[in-house]
């Protein structure tokens, strides 16, 4: 019998605290079927390390996953060169891609509801020789999409990013208006799909300081950014801005929106993650498929540890499985 929502969980990179993360979750009740995508033997290694009891069962597609406490449903993946917690191995790239790829082909064809991803190394895998800037640029191309949006998310607070894994000094000419423009209907049709937003409310931030002083700062807001918003306010989306970044994350902006669009990573992320670390969910938003990460890095520090914090982890499967559940309704309505 095939469960109401079935994720697949990817563990991440080998050497970090992706694979704990995994076990510590099998240790209690699940109310959503989670297929762990990994190698069995890292697992099994980490479980031992830890001294956690869980059972790793193989998981066959079309037949339910494990919830029961200490059980883990896995989808064994072969290729791990080694599973030293805390050392990286570029010899484990090709087997931390292939994890990626499996689950997401498996969401294009219906084995899995989404996908929740545990945190990968970017460095380690381009030090293989694997051209990798992050699952968000990964899935774009692996789904065949023009563009794609990412969104980290607390209670509180929705921050969407127009550029993601880019050397800062590329960012300015990055921000064009079609970027701007895909990444705007992206983020207001997706707030609408997910989240049950009829006219969600986007803060969109400044490129320069104080959004460019009346162009005595830098000319984007003037030349790029307030034109493309003016066309995309004539479709219906509901946008105040440029704003300066500064000042944008007070209450005052806040209190009266529903996602702020920064231009840049750490323009935007180091707000949300001071207010939410460890219980933010990583959306991508603009797929054929549901997936959604933990808001933190591989910890090389904490792993094999068992000190690392589970949080987010736990977020990021409710909001992958609730938004699973609303692209099913979605399909059958
Ligand atoms: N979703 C992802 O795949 C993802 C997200 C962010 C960073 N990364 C990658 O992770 C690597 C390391 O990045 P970093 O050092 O900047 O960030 P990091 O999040 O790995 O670590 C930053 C600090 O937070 C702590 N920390 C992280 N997760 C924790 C948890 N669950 N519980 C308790 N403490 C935790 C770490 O011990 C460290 O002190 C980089 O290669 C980066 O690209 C991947
Ligand atoms: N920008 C993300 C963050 O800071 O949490 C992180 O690098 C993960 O990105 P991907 O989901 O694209 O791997």
């Amino acid at each position: 019998m095939r469960q109401q929502v079935t994720l697949a969980l990817t563990a991440g990179e080998p050497a970090g605290i992706g694979p704990e993360l995994c076990l510590q979750l099998a240790r209690d009740q699940r109310q959503h079927g989670i297929v762990a995508v990994a190698c069995k033997h890292l697992l099994q290694a980490r479980a031992d390390l830890l001294g956690l009891a869980v059972e790793l069962e193989d998981w066959q597609p079309g037949t339910p996953a494990a919830t029961a406490p200490g059980r883990l449903s896995v989808l064994h993946v072969e290729g791990l060169a080694s599973t030293v917690a805390g050392r990286l191995d570029p010899a484990n790239s090709a087997y931390v891609v292939e994890t990626l790829r499996i689950a997401a082909r498996g969401c294009l064809n219906g084995m899995f509801d989404g996908m929740v991803t545990a945190s990968v190394h970017k460095g380690v895998i381009n030090d293989a020789g694997i051209n990798f800037s992050g699952h968000t640029e990964f899935l774009q191309e692996l789904c065949g999409v023009e563009r794609v949006v990412m969104m980290l998310a607390t209670e509180e607070l929705r921050v969407a990013l127009v550029t993601t894994h880019l050397p800062l000094k590329d960012v300015a000419a990055a921000i064009t208006p079609e970027r701007l423009s895909q990444v705007t209907r992206i983020l207001d049709a997706d707030m609408r799909k997910f989240f049950g937003l009829e006219r969600p409310r986007i803060l969109v931030a400044g490129l320069n300081p104080h959004a460019g002083e009346g162009g005595h700062l830098g000319r984007e807001e003037i030349d790029i950014i307030e034109p493309a918003l003016n066309k995309l306010r004539c479709e219906g989306i509901a946008l105040t801005g440029p704003l300066p970044a500064d000042t944008l994350f007070t209450p005052h902006w806040l209190d009266n929106a529903d996602a702020v669009l920064a231009m840049y990573h750490d323009q935007g992320l180091p707000v949300l993650k001071f207010q939410g670390f460890g219980r933010a969910v990583n959306i991508t938003l603009g797929l054929p498929i549901v997936r959604t990460s933990v808001d933190h890095g591989t910890a090389l520090d904490l792993a094999g540890t068992g000190k690392a914090d589970g949080g987010s982890l736990k977020t990021a499967i409710r909001v992958g499985a609730q938004m699973a559940t609303s692209a099913k309704r979605e399909t059958f309505e």
